[in-house]
């Protein structure tokens, strides 16, 4: 999850440095050169460590961050070393295991290094009061629940309430900048996290379960499978009944669905994606 984040946000800043280069209106061949960012905002990051404990995580991760681009290529890969790549980040994304949240942040020097910072955690039920208790009073930590879609950037995002700072609306900015990058963000009071991760976070893996039944059907009915599966993930009478029941519900079928046409990927795939492995 961490990388389709990474990789969104990546995607989002080089189509905003292409059309700042060269506006629509213009005549002309696309270039080879790395996109600049524009460092004038504040709340756009201007650079990106990323942090793995494997080399084969680092290699497969160099792949991925490469066929992005120019800005992809310039990310600097650490393996093993959380405590420096968190010393030289403002803003800290948390997308371990919820298991390791412990050992991640209570290694010797990690609260120093997170004094002030802004700590987001997209950890599935690992509460704000248990990550508060790992970190020093100064540091903001904020809780994050994306969904698979993120992956093609049409995932839907809840974070919890910002926590009072000087530095809140630039916050609200940072946080905004990087989930709208991968698809819808919203905030709501921690008390939903729970929900949300029913609904949003897991609800791409129970839309497959629905999408799998409906391609089954079209199979049962004759059609070849891969025609089967593309109509009902191109089918959008289901998608309009749920709208009605709110728009997470729908964020998270919708997702699914695109995932199964854009990215080709089987459902019983995308579901196997949203589980979590120990
Ligand atoms: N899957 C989903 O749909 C959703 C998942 N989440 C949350 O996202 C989190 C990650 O899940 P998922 O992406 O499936 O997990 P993955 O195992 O795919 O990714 C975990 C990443 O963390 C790295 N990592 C593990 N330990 C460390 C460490 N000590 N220091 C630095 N990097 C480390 C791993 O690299 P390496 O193996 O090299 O250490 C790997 O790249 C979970 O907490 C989950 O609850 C939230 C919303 C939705």
């Amino acid at each position: 999850m961490g990388v389709a984040i990474l990789s969104g946000v990546i995607a989002s800043l080089q189509s905003r440095a292409f059309e700042q280069s060269f506006p629509k209106w213009e005549s002309h061949t696309p270039g080879t050169t790395t996109p600049a960012i524009d460092t004038g905002d504040p709340s756009l990051p201007s650079r990106f460590i990323a942090t793995v404990t494997r080399s084969e995580s680092a290699r497969k991760l160099q792949a991925t961050l490469d066929a992005l681009g120019g800005l992809g290529s310039s990310v600097d890969i650490v393996v093993g070393d959380n405590l420096r790549a968190v010393s030289e980040a403002d803003v800290v994304l948390l997308c371990c295991k919820p298991q390791q949240a412990y050992s991640i942040l209570s290694q010797d020097g990690m609260s120093d290094a997170l004094t002030s910072k802004l700590l987001i955690s997209i950890l599935a039920g690992v509460t704000i009061s248990q990550l508060t208790s790992l970190v020093l009073p100064t540091t903001k930590v904020v809780r994050a629940m994306p969904n698979t879609p993120c992956r093609i950037r049409e995932g839907m995002t809840v974070v919890s309430s910002l926590p009072q700072s000087d530095d809140i609306e630039l916050d609200r900015d940072i946080i905004l900048k990087i989930f709208s990058s991968i698809g819808r963000c919203r905030f709501l009071d921690e008390k939903h996290f729970d929900a949300c991760t029913a609904l949003s976070g897991s609800g791409p893996a129970f839309a497959c379960i629905f999408l799998e039944a409906m391609a089954d059907g079209g199979v049962m009915m004759g059609l070849p499978r891969a025609e089967a599966l593309e109509l009902a993930a191109q089918s959008k009478g289901y998608m309009l009944i749920l709208e009605r029941h709110g728009t997470d519900g729908m964020e998270a079928l919708q997702g699914a669905a695109r995932m199964a046409l854009q990215a080709g990927a089987h459902p019983a795939q995308i579901k196997d994606s949203v589980t979590s492995k120990s």
